[in-house]
């Protein structure tokens, strides 16, 4: 079982919503400044995802805690995250480190919510890589409003 104290966010919704979930995943990091992260080794992602807004759906839910579950774990588990598309390439910017794997997951739950008529709002993406590194992502104000 997941339970932990995060970092808080601002911000004037009144709903707020958090689901931890945790995934299996390969990876290794394509820079030679990668040191020991330039070979191939799995960690077990934790990651949590904030959600606000201001009204519920026809369920009363903001958004169904199993359906941000899915989005990232159908996604990542058990997978190489080399492989995806969205870490693919030469470009340090899609190399599947924590703060880019913290993005990409931003984007995923986003993309999922703007299909939503209550239209609520991705407001943090906490990725942790191992027990002492985690990172944080947070959008800019004006990709809230
Ligand atoms: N800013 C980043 N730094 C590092 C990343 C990253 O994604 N972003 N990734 C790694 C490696 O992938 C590594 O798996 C994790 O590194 P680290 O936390 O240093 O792991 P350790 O278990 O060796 O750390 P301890 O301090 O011994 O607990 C490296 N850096
Ligand atoms: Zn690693």
């Amino acid at each position: 079982m997941i339970f932990q104290y995060y970092p808080t966010v601002s911000h004037s919704f009144t709903y707020e919503l958090n689901k931890d979930l945790h995934f299996a995943a390969a990876h290794f990091i394509p820079s030679s400044l990668a040191g020991k992260c330039q070979d191939l080794h799995g960690h077990t992602y934790v990651v949590n995802v904030t959600v606000c807004g201001d009204a519920l759906d026809e369920s009363g839910f903001l958004v169904n805690f199993a359906s941000i579950k899915e989005l990232i774990h159908k996604r990542y588990d058990h997978t190489s995250l080399n492989e995806h598309e969205e870490f693919s390439g030469a470009d340090s910017e899609r190399f599947p480190t924590t703060e880019v794997l913290a993005a990409a997951i931003y984007a995923k739950v986003q993309a999922y919510l703007d299909g939503c008529a209550n239209q609520p709002r991705c407001m943090q993406i906490i990725v942790r890589e191992t027990p002492t590194s985690y990172v944080i992502y947070r959008p800019k104000m004006q990709e809230i409003m």
